[in-house]
């Protein structure tokens, strides 16, 4: 090695999970810890990581471009929050008053509000308003110490307003640093066009949207609502198959409310991930296990839906050796925010989770739930030197001291983004970025 491009020193504590695949069950609880730590990173890339004085004596006679000393914080991975649905328009704090008077999610969507309430801002806006807002969001995200973001569409259900939110999330991943990677989700919910026709809208998934998303390679993932009165297990799985013929791999919302066997589906289909599964069933989560589908639990919006129900994370972690993530689910009804970690308080709060295990469900795993394990989710050498620096003496200060963001920086790529709590990226690792 003749160069390396930064040298990160100071670090107190450096925290991550090891390895590419996924982590189950109790391997949620493995972290590599190195006190004292340094890493070199070349083109974007981790080259060596440990402690410190080993990582200098090696670095010897080695040109170093750039040093940066982290003051002795911490240093995780950079977070990565694998379902949001960031791009959409408008807001829903006019149904506050009915959510909190008791009115269920479902029925608020019965009558015309809900996803449907954002479907009609959604459709109104342009792809600049749409941009503009998501952006706002995503540095928001970024500021809270996440590097990689998934993006759902789902908020236009016609042709061509589900092509202007996955256009918006593709602009926003090519140009800024943080990396969005997009999921197709027409069926989010029936639009009024096809209210009482739920089949035909189906068929319109199929046929019209799903071969323009695979044709303009503007997805990686589809996503589906299967839930009581919104998409079947049948009509799921039709879609989900049809989108992997295209080219697309499945996910899915699965038994957030009730249990009508998403989760079973999820393992029918080969589904990467399933989400939400509040309701999945001792077969389901079976399934799963054996089909390698990961759960991904959004705490965030039973919290906000004032729900008394959990998603069940210590069976599918301590008896169904699951890899369970950890995501926001940030959407402008049922989980209006944008803090990761909220999201880690809640998943100690309320699913039992511990600091390790968050950890994991945050990086590796959440890595994992996007396809993205080779390349993020851990300090490894040959990873993307994608990295946070907390305000924090430990990981367990994370979910512990909730209610702020402990993000002092961020590096993504190689390039140091966040400093200080700001934002300091100006066009280093993307071209023509505007932010
Ligand atoms: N449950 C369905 N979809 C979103 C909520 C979307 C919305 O309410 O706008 C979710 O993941 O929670
Ligand atoms: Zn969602």
């Amino acid at each position: 090695m003749e160069r390396i491009d930064l040298l990160v020193t100071g670090i107190g504590r450096l925290v991550t999970p090891q390895g590419n695949a996924p982590r189950c069950g109790q391997q949620m609880k493995e972290l590599c810890e190195i006190t004292d730590a340094a890493i070199a990173i070349l083109a974007g890339r981790i080259v060596l990581f440990g402690p410190a004085q080993e990582i200098l004596d090696g670095l010897a006679a080695v040109e170093i471009s750039e040093t940066i000393d982290v003051g002795g914080r911490m240093v995780t991975p950079g977070l990565v929050d694998p379902h949001t649905h960031l791009v959409h328009g408008g807001s829903r704090e006019h149904e506050l008053a009915l959510k909190r008077s008791g009115v269920p999610y479902l029925e608020i969507l019965a009558q015309g509000g809900g996803i449907l309430s954002t479907v009609r801002c959604t459709r109104a806006a342009c792809e600049q308003d749409l941009y503009v807002k998501a952006l706002r969001s995503l540095n928001e995200m970024l500021l809270n110490g996440v590097t990689t973001v998934e993006a759902k569409s789902g908020y236009g259900l016609t042709v061509e307003d589900e092509l202007k939110q996955l256009r918006v999330a593709k602009r926003l991943n090519d140009t800024h640093p943080v990396d969005i990677v997009s999921t197709f989700m027409g069926a989010h919910a029936v639009p009024p066009e096809f209210k009482g026709h739920t089949e035909a809208f189906v068929d319109h998934i199929v046929n019209e949207m799903l071969p323009k998303v695979a044709e303009e390679k503007l997805a990686v993932f589809c996503d589906v609502f299967c839930e009581q009165g919104i998409f079947s297990v049948e009509q799921s799985r039709r879609i989900l198959l049809a989108g992997k013929h295209g080219g697309l791999i499945p996910k899915i919302h699965a038994d957030e409310i009730e249990p009508l066997g998403g989760a079973e589906l999820a393992g029918e289909v080969g589904a990467i991930s399933a989400e939400h599964l509040l309701a999945a069933t001792d077969k389901g989560l079976a399934a799963m296990a054996k089909h390698g589908v990961i759960p991904v639990l959004l705490p965030g919006t039973s919290f906000n839906l004032g729900l008394a129900k959990h998603a069940r994370a210590r069976d599918m972690i301590d008896r169904f050796e699951l890899p369970v993530a950890l995501s926001t689910d940030y959407n402008p009804g049922s989980c209006p925010t944008e803090s990761i970690q909220l999201i880690m308080m809640l998943a100690s709060l309320n699913l039992k989770m511990t600091p390790e295990e968050i950890l994991t469900a945050c990086t590796i795993n959440a890595a994992n739930a996007l396809g993205r394990g080779e390349d993020i989710g851990s300090i490894e050498v040959g990873k993307l030197a994608d990295l946070t620096i907390f305000d924090a003496p430990n990981i367990a200060y994370l979910p512990y001291h909730f209610g702020t963001n402990h993000t002092f920086g961020v590096i993504k790529n190689g390039h140091v983004i966040v400093w200080n709590r700001a934002i300091v990226y100006t066009e280093a690792s993307k071209e023509g970025a505007e932010l």
